[in-house]
Formats: C-alpha cells, sequence, structure tokens
C-alpha cells in the first residue's frame, strides 16, 4: 500500500535557547518530505536533540515550524502531539510490564477507544521489530538493545504523520540496525509520514535516508540534500574535525570510512 501524501515538514529561522546559551540561531532552510526517511546529522553537542525537540513543541523557540502547510504553533498541545511525535534518546516506561502491555498502553495513549484493529497492529508491528518472541517479557527482563525496540515499538503504533526518533539505533547490534531502518523506511513510504531520525553513523544515514540535514558547531545548517550532495570528504573535514573516505558508485549510496580525527595536538594534520 503506497500514498501519495505530498505533506512537507519545513524549519524556517528557528531559534531556541537553553538558560543562557543560544542552541540553535535562526536555523532556516529544512524541509523533510512525506515518504521517506530524512537523517539529521552532526557532532556531539550540534543541537540534533534541541531541533528535534522544538519540533515537537517539547522546547520552546522563535520562528516556524510548518506541516503540511499548517504552522505547529497554532495547534493546541495535544492536536501536536497527534501529528509529531518525538522519541528522545532514553525514555521510561513502567518496567513491570509486558512488551506487549507496553506498546499495547501506547497506543491507547495516542487512540483512547483501542480495539481489535489496535491489538492487530501492536501484534504486526512486534513481528516487524523481531520483538514477538519477547511479547509476554516484562520490560526489565530485556536487554538495552531490546528496550530500544520496544520504544521504538511504542513511538510508531501511536501513528503520527512525522515520527521523530532520537538515535534510534544507538544501542541495537549490526543485524538490528539495518533490520529497523529498513523496517522505518517502509513504514515512511506506506504511511505516507514524515520518518525523521537523528543518527552518528553516517553509512547507515546515506543508505537508508533520501535526504539529510547536517548541523555543525554551534546550530548552524552546514548542508541539506541527497546523501551524496552532503557528504563529501570535504565536508566532514570541516564539520566532523575528520579525515574520512566516502566512496560512492553509480548504483550505491556513498560508504564513509572515517579514518583519523584531525587534532590540533599533533597527530593528524590538518
Ligand atoms: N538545559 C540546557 N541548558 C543549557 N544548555 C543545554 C541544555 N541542554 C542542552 N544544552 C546544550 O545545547 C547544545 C545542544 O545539545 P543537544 O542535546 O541538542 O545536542 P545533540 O546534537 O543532540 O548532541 P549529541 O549528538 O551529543 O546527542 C549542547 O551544547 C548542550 O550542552
Amino acid at each position: 500500500m503506497s500514498t501519495v501524501n505530498q505533506a512537507t515538514l519545513d524549519v524556517e529561522s528557528l531559534s531556541v535557547t537553553l538558560g543562557r546559551h543560544p542552541v540553535l540561531e535562526r536555523v532556516s532552510g529544512l524541509s523533510a518530505r512525506a515518504g521517506e526517511i530524512t537523517a539529521l546529522v552532526g557532532p556531539n553537542g550540534a543541537g540534533k536533540s534541541t531541533l528535534l525537540k522544538a519540533i515537537a513543541g517539547l522546547e520552546r523557540y522563535h520562528g516556524s515550524v510548518r506541516f503540511d502547510a499548517t504552522d505547529l504553533a497554532e495547534l493546541d498541545a495535544t492536536e501536536r502531539a497527534r501529528r509529531v511525535y518525538y522519541l528522545p534518546q532514553e525514555s521510561g516506561t513502567p518496567a513491570a510490564l509486558s512488551v506487549f502491555e507496553a506498546v499495547l498502553l501506547a497506543r491507547r495513549t495516542s487512540h483512547p477507544t483501542a480495539g481489535q484493529r489496535d491489538l492487530e497492529l501492536v501484534r504486526q508491528t512486534l513481528i516487524m521489530l523481531e520483538l514477538e518472541p519477547l511479547a509476554e517479557r516484562t520490560l526489565d527482563q530485556l536487554s538495552g538493545g531490546q528496550r530500544q525496540r520496544v520504544a521504538i515499538a511504542q513511538a510508531a503504533v501511536r501513528e503520527p504523520r512525522v515520527l521523530m526518533l532520537d538515535e534510534p539505533t544507538s544501542a541495537l547490534d549490526l543485524h538490528h540496525q539495518l533490520q529497523v531502518l529498513e523496517w522505518l523506511a517502509a513504514v515512511a513510504r506506506q504511511r505516507g509520514i514524515i520518518v525523521l531520525i537523528a543518527i552518528h553513523d553516517l553509512s547507515l544515514a546515506a543508505r537508508f535516508a533520501g535526504q539529510l540535514w547536517m548541523l555543525g558547531n554551534g546550530g548552524k545548517v552546514k548542508a541539506t540534500g541527497t546523501p551524496r550532495h552532503v557528504l563529501t570528504e570535504d565536508r566532514l573535514r570541516e564539520v566532523y574535525a575528520i579525515h574520512a573516505q566516502v566512496e560512492w558508485s553509480d548504483d550505491e549510496p556513498p560508504r564513509v570510512t572515517p579514518l583519523a580525527a584531525l587534532t590540533s595536538l599533533g597527530g593528524v594534520k590538518r
């Protein structure tokens, strides 16, 4: 099932100050399309989580965040949360719940009149995330990576129009990194939704995202566009202070191999 939803998420002139520290200053020109993954990349502290929280309305900001031509600031908190959901890097659910109950509870939070279709959605989501064998286990009986997949399942069954996940593969093994990102790309396509993820692995970002947003230090937008356009060796040197090899072929996304951290303390010269 594919949809022809052309909705976009557009960020213009967005500024966020935390404490007295301006984290994002007039961030502009960010646009994400329905039907694909957009990957938000950049070094530690660049402001990725802050940007995602601001889009979700969880951080005060100046500027405009529009989804499907609606300024999200015009919506009340409940309506905004129905459309846009943010899964933080670390999330907590009562540990005594089973995996199935925890995911169903997330569904009921967003769709209070949950019925048979909702149970089926939960079941299917557990199957797709390879969690079904763990469905009856309680959350405190899971490993970190298993818990992370449960949290992704909880976010997905809410069925927001914009699904934002903060480093959703950080605790996952290599199999599940690929499997989860493949599934998220399929969810974006099939539901016609925007999936926006913050992620550090640039090869994974290049492989699964249609568009990248790259932030640099100080919350500056360094580049946006296709992985091939954004991920150049020169840009990685500038934004991450690394020497990296970027390889691509005509029908493959770029593959990024970090080779050395550039440092002013000697070692590799800039
Ligand atoms: N409550 C706060 N008060 C002041 N500064 C903060 C606060 N929270 C975060 N910051 C600062 O804001 C900046 C952006 O943080 P943010 O968590 O958005 O970065 P990030 O790009 O998601 O980083 P990472 O890759 O490490 O997760 C950092 O410099 C951080 O120290």
